[in-house]
């Protein structure tokens, strides 16, 4: 299987701080991997390089074959990288078919966006019973739904999600890892960071785990979560 994200001996910080530090990192078309670590060990720098939000000082970054590494976040969009980040991730004040609608700005194919936002609500229906309601009226679990359902609008070929699970309830938990496995065995190739290292190790194909700013393990999921020293040493699971 060829990659449809690679990231190449990156280093990547804000101003002049470097914080991921030489890591090198791909996802496979239609693949599903996983990026944890502690807290403030780089995680979410990691996915604003890839996608041009951070600041990348050495290293190379590919999409779909081709050199992204100096291009901005709406291209890349555009290229079919999709992104939810871990807060502010929907539009409060406008409705649930509004923020779908939102999500598709980057195409100007009518017919298809209208299409696209059944495909949601077949894929969402918890989001189509209330597609009248405002965002911000949302619980969590709907809110993240309602945020990886907008990112879908634009048709990405891979979504990088930035800790989907936070704060939400073991029901809720359940419900987005469902809707996530439905959109990967749709073709879409994820790329999550996660702080419930348990879960997300049970549902990922591979895992990369990044301690301070530096790859130290890499493997299939299943591996990482029955090794013993890593459990201990960086995932906080005893
Ligand atoms: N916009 C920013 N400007 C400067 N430094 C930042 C910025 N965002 C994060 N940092 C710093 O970068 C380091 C890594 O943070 P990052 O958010 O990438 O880690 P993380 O592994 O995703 O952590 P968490 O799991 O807590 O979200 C931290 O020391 C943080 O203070």
């Amino acid at each position: 299987m060829s990659d449809i994200l690679t990231a190449e001996n990156i280093v990547a910080g804000y101003g002049d701080v470097h914080i991921v530090q030489n890591v090198s990192i791909r996802l496979e078309e239609g693949g599903n991997v996983a990026v944890i670590g502690p807290n403030g060990s780089g995680k979410s720098t990691l996915l604003k390089a890839l996608l041009g939000f951070a600041r990348l000082f050495e290293g190379k970054v590919t999409f779909g074959g081709r050199d992204v590494t100096d291009i901005t976040p709406d291209k890349t969009v555009a290229m079919g990288l999709g992104y939810v980040s871990q807060t502010d991730n929907v539009f409060a004040n406008l409705t649930i078919q509004e923020n779908l609608e939102m999500g598709a700005f980057t195409r100007n194919d009518g017919a298809g966006v209208k299409a696209d936002i059944e495909r949601m609500y077949q894929m969402f229906p918890e989001l189509e019973r209330r597609k009248k309601f405002y965002a911000g009226s949302l619980s969590g679990g709907e809110r993240q739904m309602l945020a990886i359902a907008r990112a879908m609008m634009a048709n990405p070929r891979a979504l990088l999600l930035d800790e989907p699970l936070a704060s939400l309830s073991h029901k809720a938990v359940e419900t987005i890892i469902d809707k996530l496995r439905l959109i990967n065995e749709s073709g879409t190739a994820l790329m999550i960071i996660e702080q419930n290292t348990r879960r997300i190790l049970a549902f990922s194909e591979r895992a990369y785990v990044l301690v301070t700013g530096k790859l130290a393990l890499e493997g299939p999921a299943a591996t990482i979560l029955e090794n013993e020293d890593a459990r201990k040493r960086y995932l906080g699971l005893g």
